[in-house]
């Protein structure tokens, strides 16, 4: 590209030295700089990347963005000093790669939970509905069936860039998004024309981040106020009417805000649910009309997930009656209230569930169909927000017995994180299991026949981070060890 025309619309900038006719690549990671690149420098939260730009120019950068003249020892790299390089970056990274957001359909999803459950729902309707997409989210970036490994939920600003092209070029017309606040805050999706954005719910999360619930709420709502103001492009906010959000977030945006309620009209509406151990129906009322919807995934917040999918692609433009046939089909995703199926009479089940609000939802969930007990297991991570700790706990409570693990200690003391769990206990039927291999065997040994076991806050993983390392772990797996020598 022509390097005039990529500078072209920074009004504040300084040039320092010579720009090069033309760049071939943008970078904000020094590591991943090749021959005629533009090098952005970034401050991130743990170093800062204008300590990495003379790096970048021996690596074939020819140009800096830099927010301060530099000395790079070398006069072959163009300085453009700018006042703030992650604006300019999201100026430059869309304009290299031509807005590619403008040619597709871009579906966004955020919320403290759901993400996930409602983005993959959305893409395997899409899918089965004979059409392809693409999605970026906490599981990776799944490209046509081939899943990358992405570092975030949601990406950098050059990587998200560069799947949208990738899928383009694949002839993909739709991409879908996990959106979280932290992408948000950092700007990773600057610049992408969203034509329908979702939002699922919002609780206690993150706080060591945002601060504060506030800062948090404000955090998700730059979704709805980056749909802009031009409405001569239909675009759409799906939101749900359950959440003290609702109003909010509705007033952020200009646009035609389709609702969806567990609890009472809405546009989407789901009514006179029930909930069985493998099954799921209830009645909908939709602006096409009332439908009986039958589905794989279990538990009460999969019926929201569920109602905000299809209320996501109405918007898009799929018929409601279509979309409910083929939801029948889709199976439960992955690690999100999945069954674990054996020969025992015991019923298993793995969820995600690492906030409070999840664990409250996950156990609710099972409430229709106790026989026996319910048997609860969670972690949570280490050298992460610990203020919500005491807080699981207390939702946790609601099972009869209760085992407070952890999920990736990293750096942090077994003891430590269990002891902040265990303060927020409601009875004593609890044990603190630090090793979480050791806690779920404890779970496995002491069931009944009838009782009902969740695993929560591991979900599809199949490690666990102590300190540095990823370890191979897998709940199930172990789940099935002791069944085979039980039962
Ligand atoms: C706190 C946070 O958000 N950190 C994100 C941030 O990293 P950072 O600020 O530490 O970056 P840094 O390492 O200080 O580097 C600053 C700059 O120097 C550059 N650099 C660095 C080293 C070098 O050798 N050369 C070089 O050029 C870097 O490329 C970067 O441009 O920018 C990185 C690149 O975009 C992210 O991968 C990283 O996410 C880390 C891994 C992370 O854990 N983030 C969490 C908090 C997060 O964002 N989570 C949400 C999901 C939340 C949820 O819903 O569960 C997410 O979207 O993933
Ligand atoms: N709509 C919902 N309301 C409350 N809890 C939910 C909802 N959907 C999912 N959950 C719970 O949250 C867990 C995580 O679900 P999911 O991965 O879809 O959320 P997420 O927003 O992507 O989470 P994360 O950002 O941590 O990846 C599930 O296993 C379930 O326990």
């Amino acid at each position: 590209m022509k390097t005039n025309d990529l500078f072209d619309k920074l009004k504040l900038k300084t040039i320092i030295g010579k720009l090069p006719e033309e760049v071939v690549y943008i970078e904000a990671d020094s590591r991943e700089v090749k021959p005629d690149s533009v090098f952005v420098c970034i401050k991130g939260h743990t170093s800062d990347g204008h300590d990495y730009a003379q790096l970048a120019v021996e690596n074939g950068a020819t140009v800096v963005v830099t927010e301060k003249e530099l000395d790079l020892g070398t006069d072959q790299a163009a300085q453009v000093i700018v006042k703030s390089t992650s604006r300019a970056l999201a100026f430059i990274a869309n304009h290299f790669y031509s807005y590619p957001s403008y040619k597709m359909n871009v579906l966004g999803v955020t919320g403290t939970n759901g993400k996930t459950s409602v983005t993959n729902l959305i893409h395997q309707l899409i899918k089965r509905g004979g059409e392809r997409s693409a999605l970026s989210g906490t599981i990776g970036f799944d490209l046509d069936g081939t899943l990358h490994e992405s570092a975030n939920t949601t990406s950098d600003i050059i990587t998200t860039q560069r799947m949208m092209v990738q899928a383009m070029d694949l002839g993909i017309p739709n991409m879908i998004f996990e959106v979280s606040s932290h992408g948000l805050v950092e700007g990773r999706l600057s610049g992408v024309d969203f034509d329908v954005v979702t939002f699922t719910n919002l609780s206690h999360d993150h706080l060591d981040f945002h601060g504060t619930m506030e800062h948090y709420g404000y955090a998700k709502g730059l979704l709805f106020s980056q749909l802009g103001q031009n409405l001569q492009k239909p675009k759409y906010a799906v939101i749900n009417q359950d959440d003290e959000w609702y109003d909010t977030y509705s007033q952020m945006t200009p646009f035609e805000v389709i609702s969806y309620s567990m609890k009472e009209r809405a546009d989407f509406w789901a009514k006179n649910i029930h909930y069985m151990d493998d099954l799921t129906r209830f009645e909908l009322e939709s602006p096409e009309g009332n439908y009986t919807v039958e589905t794989q995934l279990l538990g009460t917040f999969n019926v929201s997930n569920i109602l905000a999918a299809l209320a996501t692609l109405y918007a898009k433009g799929e018929r409601v009656e279509k979309l409910v046939e083929i939801l029948k089909e889709v199976p439960p995703i992955s690690g999100r209230m999945e069954r674990v199926h054996t020969e025992a009479p015991l019923s298993i089940y793995v969820d995600y569930a690492h906030t409070p609000d999840a664990i409250e939802k996950a156990i609710q969930s099972v409430m229709p169909f106790k026989k026996n007990r319910v048997l609860f297991l969670v972690g949570t991570g280490g050298n992460r927000d610990k203020s919500k700790r005491p807080a699981m706990a207390e939702k946790a409570s609601l099972a009869d017995y209760v085992v407070l693990t952890t999920d990736d200690p990293r750096f942090e003391s077994y003891d430590s994180i269990v002891n902040d769990l265990g303060q927020g206990m409601t009875h004593d039927q609890y044990a603190l299991i630090g090793d979480r291999e050791e806690a779920v065997r404890h779970l496995m040994e002491i069931a009944e026949p009838d009782d009902i076991i969740i695993f929560a806050g591991k979900g599809h993983e199949n490690y666990q981070i102590i300190e540095n390392t990823k370890y191979p772990h897998s709940d199930r797996e172990i789940a099935l060890e002791v069944i085979s020598e039980r039962f």
